[in-house]
């Protein structure tokens, strides 16, 4: 009776107590609990004897009559007969025994007490529901919606009890399957609680609307720790406060499938970075701002996401030792620049093209001679003008208020516009046969506008778009040649644009270099991505998202499951999809993917044949490539994507033909056109290096800037493809989950010791809360004492070869630590006080006694002086009157001095 009223969670524990206690392993054991390394500490020697037996309480408090089960742990912490040696790779006896019962996953507990499960239906969907019988193999489940269905023992998992249900780290979890984790977020979504912990990773879900979680008011609460469920604004306020506390760079790396909400989980934490210190205003408003201004130049709409970022960035916020922001920094990569003048459909260009068509001011526009975005052959090209929901004029007015933010002001801005009407009015150039197949620009609006916007002769203009000029020769252009040129110019024009403006707002915010100390750099990556067709951006972009992929891993899994391995501790190893080799592919030297890009981008006779048959030649071992006519597929982490060969090449040298680069240096307009043509010519040409090494480059350096900080990991997912609130697609989320590995980093977090000493460290900082004298004590002896000492359980910590690894129970140490510290601060207060008063009585008495003398000298001096002028007349008296006010005066202060 008694039993029917526990819960499963009670159940389990006392099942696992009883088992504990016999020493049996019993038939009916529930399945793996968390799972929890038994202790490998070994008492050095000198301890081992000395010890009496340590009686560790593991405090089993779920059971009904709220037994204590004490666990007497001297034989397996003295490292005897269980066999637990310190620093070895060790699981013999107990130790062994634990771990075989925990890695047997078995439902037949679950069966037998006929427990709640997952069971997979025939419509490959997880259904919760409740053991109703089994034959054999065959188990039947009542599901939640009451029907009864019968599946295979194999396709069950075990579910988590009702009190687990959105718990904020799945890593509470006590089984971590994927039905599971998936109910748990969702369980946690459907209540618009969209941040969630896995372990070390916070998972940010796409609400894709608004959910009130934001502003100044949740700044203040994440800032005084009012709140602290996870959230973007805890990430930012542990990144400042690890920044603060050890003075080290931080990280926020931001990651996840294109349109799964990067960009605006970046804003949110660069709004709290700009808040958590009363911060100089104009520097908050001005890291503000720059979203703004990014997003209208650099996002666009695309089939996934309404505002697609075409470009990756770091922003680097500077702090003073104060915790003030000194100065911040934007660096971008791989920006898209062909967006400019090639859309697919339903896509839209860069956001600013629209705004300013439809909210710039009559006089601009006429200066600008400018039309609607309908009339533009680069706007119009998409069939897409407008996006639902968003207003272009308004943002237009909110670009030119960024821009006066950021201090781009009066000519500047106009310049800015001017830039991009002549890129619109370019896209408008078109041409006219001259004979089968040649062609010429035609002489109108649209040519006489452009040139005039961009400050050059027309002319000049027309000549570059109609004939190649090189070594003094000249052709003429067919039309496809033609249009190439004129997109080529105009895509340059506006990178061009696009690289000025990032250096503006840099110099706006460089603030004061001099007072720098430690920052905090948000990454906001582009998300992986796979259309129709896939071109040389998408092979960087699935490239660099690739490497990020590797340095999440390296951090989360493999540094940490190497260091255990490395000090011999016992540890059952997570195995993890490592995708090393899909970045040997691209990485390696001389045959790696990027190295012969830009090998035959250098070369004047490789073609992308040429460059296709090559891989084909050198790669084929790589079982993450292989090779089609035209193109050839990679295998990536997250899906197998197909590469289109043709214009590879092309796009990778980046060249710019030698008249373009004559006329944009001829350009007037002040926005140092000519600079970057000639700039772009110095880097790319001079130096033989395409656009994918250089990007290789800068994108190593951008690793290596991250290793050098302390890293904050934030994995953004997108609850559904429709891009809607409220829908949550169990697929879709899973399979971000699981090609991001965020599965095994739980299952590695469930079990790992987030904290680490070394002997040294810990023996130094902790020796203080021993009682006996261990100076004489190496720092493992005296380690293991403190342990003991103390009672830490064993199964919270784990003795390595050179470091001691904890769960937790450190913040208990750490506050007895305070509290001895404390304790001997205020004895060395008193006996201080108590020594300077002697100091003080000293010093006056010695001033006093001075003091006597001294006035005693003047009084027999001033005695003499009267003897003489009057000659003894009464001599004797007044001898015997003298003397009796001296004694007097000199028994005063002593009396002063010292009392009676
Ligand atoms: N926390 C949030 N609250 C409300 N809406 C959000 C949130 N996160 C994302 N969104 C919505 O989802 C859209 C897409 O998000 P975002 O642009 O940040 O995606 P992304 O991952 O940066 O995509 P891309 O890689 O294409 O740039 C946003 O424009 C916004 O409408």
């Amino acid at each position: 009776m008694l039993l029917s009223s526990r819960s499963p969670l009670e159940v389990m524990l006392d099942s696992l107590r009883l088992r504990d206690n016999s020493g049996e392993s019993s038939p009916d054991l529930p399945p793996a609990l968390p799972s929890r390394p038994i202790s490998k500490a070994r008492l050095p020697k000198r301890l081992i004897r000395s010890t009496i037996a340590v009686q560790h309480v593991v405090s089993c408090d779920t059971s009904n009559n709220n037994e204590k089960l004490d666990v007497k742990c001297s034989s397996r912490s003295s490292g005897g007969g269980g066999g637990c040696g310190f620093g070895r790779k060790k699981m013999i006896g107990a130790a062994a025994a634990a771990t075989s019962s925990v890695s047997v996953d078995s439902i037949g507990y679950f069966i037998r007490n006929k427990l709640g499960v997952w069971c997979k239906s025939r419509n490959d969907r997880w259904e919760l529901g409740k053991i109703e019988s089994a034959v054999g193999e065959d188990v039947t489940v009542r599901v939640s919606n009451g029907n009864m269905i019968t599946v295979s023992r194999r396709e069950l998992l075990p579910a988590n009890t009702d009190v687990l249900d959105g718990v904020a780290d799945l890593v509470e979890l006590s089984y971590l399957n994927e039905p599971s984790v998936l109910h748990s977020l969702q369980y946690r979504y459907n209540r618009d609680i969209i941040y969630s912990k896995a372990g070390p990773v916070l998972l940010a879900f796409n609400p894709f609307k608004d959910v009130n979680i934001y502003g100044d008011d949740f700044v203040a609460a994440y800032k005084e720790k009012i709140l602290d469920n996870p959230h973007v604004y805890a990430v930012a306020d542990a990144a400042y406060n690890d920044m603060m506390k050890d003075g080290v760079n931080q990280s926020i790396i931001i990651s996840g499938e294109s349109g799964a909400g990067k960009t605006e989980t970046a804003k949110f934490a660069m709004q709290y970075l700009a808040s958590v210190k009363s911060q100089n205003y104009e520097m908050k408003s001005k890291l503000i701002q720059t979203s703004c201004i990014l997003e209208a130049f650099g996002n666009a709409k695309t089939s996934r996401n309404w505002n697609s970022s075409r470009f990756g960035k770091l922003i680097d916020i500077h702090y003073s030792a104060e915790g003030m922001i000194s100065n911040a920094c934007i660096q971008t990569y791989l920006f898209e620049k062909s967006r400019v003048s090639q859309i697919c459909r339903g896509e839209r260009s860069y956001h600013v093209f629209y705004q300013m068509c439809a909210g710039a001011p009559p006089v601009l526009k006429d200066n600008l001679n400018l039309k609607m975005s309908s009339e533009y052959k680069f706007l119009n090209q998409s069939g897409c003008l407008k996006i639902n929901g968003v207003d272009d004029a308004h943002n237009f007015i909110k670009l030119v208020d960024a821009f006066d933010t950021l201090g781009i002001h009066g000519l500047d801005q106009e310049n800015i516009f001017e830039l991009l009407a002549a890129i619109l009015w370019l896209g408008n150039i078109s041409f006219a046969a001259i004979d089968e197949e040649l062609v010429e620009p035609v002489a109108d609006e649209a040519s006489r506008s452009a040139a005039r916007l961009m400050g050059c002769k027309m002319d000049d203009l027309m000549m570059v778009l109609s004939t190649n000029r090189a070594h003094n020769m000249t052709e003429p252009l067919t039309l496809q040649q033609a249009t190439d040129k004129r997109n080529t110019l105009a895509n340059f024009v506006y990178e061009s644009l696009f690289n000025w403006l990032i250096e503006e707002v840099n110099t706006s915010l460089k603030g004061n270099t001099q007072h720098t100390r430690h920052a905090i750099s948000i990454l906001d990556t582009y998300g992986f991505e796979s259309l129709q067709r896939n071109s040389l951006q998408q092979l960087f972009i699935n490239y660099a998202d690739e490497r990020l992929q590797q340095h999440f891993i390296r951090h989360l899994c493999k540094l940490e499951q190497e260091e255990y391995e490395l000090e011999g501790i016992h540890w059952k190893k997570v195995e993890f999809e490592d995708n090393q080799e899909c970045l040997d592919l691209f990485e390696k030297k001389p045959m790696g993917i990027i190295s012969m890009l830009n090998e035959c981008s250098n070369s004047s006779i490789a073609t992308d044949t040429t460059f296709t048959e090559k891989i084909k030649q050198h790669l084929s071992y790589n079982l993450c490539i292989s090779c089609e006519e035209g193109a050839f597929r990679v295998r990536h982490y997250a899906r197998e994507v197909q590469y289109d060969a043709s214009g590879l090449l092309e796009k990778d040298s980046d060249k710019l033909q030698f008249d373009t680069i004559q006329l944009l240096s001829s350009c007037k307009k002040p926005l140092n056109l000519s600079g970057s043509a000639s700039g772009v010519m110095n880097q790319v040409q001079a130096a033989g290096q395409s656009v994918g090494s250089k990007f290789m480059d800068h994108l190593s350096k951008l690793i290596n800037q991250m290793e050098n900080s302390k890293q904050h990991f934030i994995r953004c997912i997108k609850p559904n493809t429709k891009k809607l609130p409220g829908i949550y697609e169990s697929d879709i989320v899973w399979e971000q989950l699981k090609c991001s590995q965020v599965m095994e980093v739980m299952q590695i977090s469930k079990s790992r010791y987030p904290l680490r000493f070394t002997h040294q460290e810990f023996a130094s900082r902790f020796g203080c809360l021993l009682s006996t004298n261990v100076m004489c004590m190496d720092p493992l002896s005296t380690s293991v004492a403190i342990l003991q000492q103390h009672r830490v359980p064993t199964q919270m910590y784990q003795v390595g070869f050179q470091k001691l690894f904890f769960r937790g129970q450190v913040d208990a140490l750490e506050n007895l630590r305070q509290e001895v510290l404390g304790s001997t601060r205020e004895l060395d207060n008193r006996f201080l006080g108590g020594r300077v008063l002697v100091d003080f009585h000293e010093l006056k008495f010695g001033i006093v006694t001075l003091q006597s003398f001294i006035r005693g000298e003047n009084a027999r001096r001033a005695f003499n002086v009267l003897k003489k002028q009057n000659h003894g007349i009464a001599l004797s008296s007044l001898d015997q009157h003298m003397t009796t006010v001296v004694h007097i005066q000199s028994g005063t202060c002593y009396i002063k001095t010292y009392g009676w």
